[in-house]
């Protein structure tokens, strides 16, 4: 209040200065027929009321003893508890006619006005009102009180009393009618559209709050309805239209619904700014300061202060748009967008109301823009305050598709987590499964203590249990004496004392049964800071099967390495794999017949037939065996015994053929050496007497089978004898293989040629003719050849023991018995007997002759 009044006097002296400057210019009545525009402030003067109320009497003689003072403002304003003052205003009407006006002055939320019209010392028009009254008179809201006279011709006086604790504002306007009436409809569309804008923000916040559930929008529409009612109540509209039987009301509404309107703005920002998670002591002192605002205002207000409650007012509205200014920069401060929009708005907020505050106080110029400045800026801060909260909602809308996003990413985190779980549970069920099949157990040994752990597997696979001592003594007891060395090698120093891990193969002996078995045991060292070995993580496995696989493979590989041939084809007979033998046998080796097929082997001998024949059987049985011929690599033509097996698969699916083969070539050789033996004559090559008795059946069968004749010839030659007694035995053989291929000469190939002994030869005809005469001359020609043949002359070349070869001419014929024979006319000891009866008739008949055995006449022919 002192500062106030300083204030006051300050302006007091200013004015009084600019009064002396101005005052000759202005001592001159204000001329109604060439009013100014805007406020007549500086066209008046003012005395204050020191003392008791004047009268308009003691107001007259003041003003005509010249203790009214110019302020020479256009618009008069001193503040809140400002004294009660006079103004005074001259005025003359030139014309000649009474001069109908339109006066405008006070505010809204003037306390009390009194207003008299004083012309030839007669008051002519007075009017007493002010918001102390009930249903003040000529009040229009949002421009203040406006009062309709005429001013006679000539001079006319305004007086003018006017009280307000509220802050005392002065405007006065004389306006014709028309132009009151403009003014009053542009103030009337100012405030439909001021209200109008914020009822529709109040109404889109309001629904936003029902829809959304967000106290943001519930105290930013609170902030909004204070802001509103507080407008309508200093603009007059709630004393005109609301409450016009309270003044009291009224007296007090404006200043608590500032107080009210600060304490929903701090609301809205300590929700909107979220002190209460950002800064919780700023939100502390922001509630202490709305609680202290509201108790003061309730407690002037319920000791009846109104001047207390209009300092309570201001200065918290003062300190509540700063406030707001600070609020928005403690939130930018901590980073937060949203606090930039808050900080504008707030600006805005905060310099629309000192400027209507100042305005009204009294320091700063009183126009339109000053005075409203608390409306503008109260709608542009609304405005960006709605935006700011706009603004908000997106983040909020971002932080929530945010938080939707990662409780998504969660939510599939932990189902992929539960997946993986499910899938390592499988896994390591299948490992367990797994480990079974293959027997591989695992184990870990501490090595300080030698203490071990085994895994189930290996529980099983060492056939101990639960009890078994699991130490270093035990797991010895469990190892195959033979190989203990081994182990105990590694742990001493081999490995173990060179960091190496373990990997070794031994035999256990089970503990449960005493078997013996083959394991792999592996180890992997852990160390620790220092570097010492404490602890081993391994797996046995059992591969007794795969061990008794390798000793069975190399017997395999032994017997495969054998003296027979072998090949190994796969089941569509490529050459995967043959043995040193074949190679010796075939000429091919390895590189020549792997990838190819048997057929490379092929000889020609064997037609379709065979072949085919023979891989029925393998079919049909899994084998087969046989002789065959093949064709070595260098082209030569052998005989082999051949085996070949074919190598099933447990389902029966043919897998591989083993062939195994021996080269039969010697073997064919002595076989033919025998037969040659068996049937052949040694010395003449010609086949023997056994041979014999096979070639005639067989001609006899066929003689039977078509009907023709056969003949037999016995020979003899004509005293051989003396050769052999002449020239010695080996003269003899000489003429004898000489005889027989001379024979060989004459004969077809059908016929047979045969050594009966000594120096007699059979031979056979068959397949003559039916016609026995016409059969007989055919071998009597055949029999005639062979004698005359057989005659000529032999050089036989004699070789003897250390003497030269010497070459001797021999003479020599033979002796003829013939047989025809037909249908079994006799067996073949009859023909055999009956051609050598005719041959002897053919000796005695002088030799050199042939004869053919007559079975009737048993004689010659
Ligand atoms: N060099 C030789 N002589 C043989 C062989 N086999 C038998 N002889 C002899 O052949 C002779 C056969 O004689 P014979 O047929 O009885 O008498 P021959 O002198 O031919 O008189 P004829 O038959 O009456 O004309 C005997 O002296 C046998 O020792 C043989 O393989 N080689």
């Amino acid at each position: 209040m002192l500062a106030l009044r300083h204030h006051g006097y300050w302006r007091a002296l200013l004015a009084l200065l600019l009064t002396l400057a101005t005052g000759l210019i202005q001592a001159q009545p204000l001329v109604l027929t060439e009013l100014p525009t805007g406020s007549l402030g500086t066209w008046a003067s003012l005395l204050i009321e020191d003392g008791p109320p004047l009268g308009l009497g003691d107001a007259q003689t003041r003003q005509r003893e010249g203790l009214f003072r110019k302020d020479n403002r256009a618009v008069l304003t001193y503040g809140i508890g400002s004294r009660p003052r006079w103004v005074h205003l001259e005025l003359f009407n030139p014309t000649t006619e009474s001069l109908p006006f339109r006066l405008v002055t006070g505010t809204t939320w003037t306390d009390q006005l009194k207003l008299f019209v004083v012309h030839d010392n007669r008051v002519t028009a007075s009017w007493k009102t002010g918001d102390d009254y009930p249903k003040p008179l000529e009040l229009t809201p949002g421009i203040g009180f406006t009062f309709t006279t005429s001013f006679a011709p000539g001079r006319s006086d305004l007086y003018l009393r006017v009280e307000s604790i509220d802050p005392l504002v002065l405007p006065i306007k004389l306006m014709t009618e028309k132009q009151a009436l403009s003014s009053e409809r542009l103030v009337h569309y100012s405030y439909g559209f001021i209200y109008g804008f914020l009822i529709a923000l109040l109404a889109y916040n309001g629904m936003l709050f029902i829809g959304l559930r967000k106290r943001s929008y519930l105290y930013y529409s609170l902030y909004l309805v204070s802001l509103i009612l507080l407008n309508f109540a200093y603009t007059g509209h709630g004393s005109a239209w609301l409450w016009p039987d309270y003044p009291l009301l009224q007296r007090y509404m404006i200043l608590f619904l500032m107080v009210l309107y600060g304490c929903c703005g701090l609301l809205f920002a300590s929700r909107f700014l979220a002190l209460a998670e950002h800064a919780p002591r700023v939100l502390r002192l922001v509630r202490l300061s709305a609680v202290s605002g509201l108790s003061l205002i309730a407690l002037c207000i319920m000791a009846g202060s109104q001047l207390g409650a209009a300092l309570v007012a201001f200065s918290f509205i003062s300190l509540f748009t700063l406030g707001m200014v600070l609020l928005g920069i403690l939130t930018i401060r901590h980073g937060r967008m949203a606090g930039r929009y808050f900080l504008v708005a707030t600006l805005f907020g905060m310099v629309g109301a000192a400027s209507t505050t100042l305005a009204v106080w009294g320091w700063l110029p009183f126009n339109s823009l000053t005075y409203h400045g608390l409306e503008y800026g109260a709608i542009i801060e609304a405005t960006l305050l709605a935006l700011a909260l706009a603004h908000h909602y997106n983040e909020m809308t971002a932080k929530l598709s945010r938080i939707t996003l990662s409780r998504d990413v969660l939510s599939t985190e932990v189902a992929e987590r539960k997946q993986a779980e499910k899938m390592l549970r499988k896994s390591e069920e299948s490992l367990k499964e797994s480990q079974s099949i293959a027997g591989l157990g695992s184990y870990v040994l501490d090595i300080p203590t030698g203490r071990w752990k085994s895994s189930d597997v290996l529980d099983q696979l060492l056939g101990i249990d639960e009890a078994y001592e699991r130490s270093l003594q035990g797991w010895v007891a469990l190892t195959l004496p033979d190989d203990r060395s081994m182990i105990e090698d590694y742990f001493s120093n081999e490995g173990i004392g060179q960091d190496k891990e373990l990997d070794k193969e031994y035999r256990i002996l089970r503990h449960n049964d005493h078997t013996e078995r083959w394991v792999h045991g592996l180890g992997k060292l852990e160390f620790d800071a220092q570097g010492n070995p404490v602890k081993m993580h391994g797996t046995i496995q059992d591969i007794t099967e795969r061990k008794q696989g390798e000793t069975e493979l190399r017997i395999a590989a032994t017997a495969f390495e054998s003296q027979e041939g072998m090949i190994i084809t796969d089941a569509n007979s490529v050459i995967l794999r043959v043995n040193r033998a074949f190679t010796e046998i075939t000429g091919y080796t390895a590189e020549d017949a792997v990838g190819q097929t048997p057929r490379l082997l092929k000889s020609g001998r064997h037609n379709v037939d065979f072949y085919a024949e023979m891989w029925e059987s393998i079919k049909r049985t899994g084998s087969w065996q046989g002789e065959i011929w093949d064709r070595r690599k260098n082209g030569e033509i052998y005989p082999k015994w051949l085996t070949i097996t074919a190598v099933k698969s447990d389902d029966g699916t043919i897998t591989h053929y083993v062939g195994a083969h021996t080269d039969i070539s010697s073997r064919k050789v002595a076989e033919d050496v025998i037969k040659r033996m068996a049937f052949y004559d040694p010395l003449t090559q010609l086949p023997n007497r056994r041979l014999l008795n096979d070639r005639l059946s067989q001609a006899m069968a066929a003689s039977t089978r078509s009907g023709c004749y056969g003949a037999l010839m016995f020979l003899d030659l004509d005293n051989f004898k003396q050769l052999n007694d002449t020239h010695g035995h080996r003269a003899g053989d000489l003429l004898l293989i000489e005889a027989a291929n001379r024979l060989n000469h004459c004969m077809r190939e059908m016929d047979t040629v045969a050594r009966f002994g000594g120096d007699e030869f059979v031979v056979v005809l068959s397949d003559l003719t039916a016609d026995k005469v016409e059969s007989a001359s055919q071998v009597e020609i055949v029999a005639e050849k062979i004698r005359i043949t057989l005659s000529e002359p032999y050089l036989l070349n004699i070789s003897h023991d250390g003497k030269a070869d010497t070459t001797i001419e021999h003479h020599c014929t033979a002796s003829i018995g013939v047989v025809m024979f037909i249908d079994h006319a006799g067996s073949q000891d009859d023909i055999l007997k009956w051609a050598d009866v005719a041959m002897y008739q053919a000796k005695e008949a002088g030799r050199n002759l042939i004869r053919f055995y007559d079975s009737t006449a048993s004689e010659s022919t």
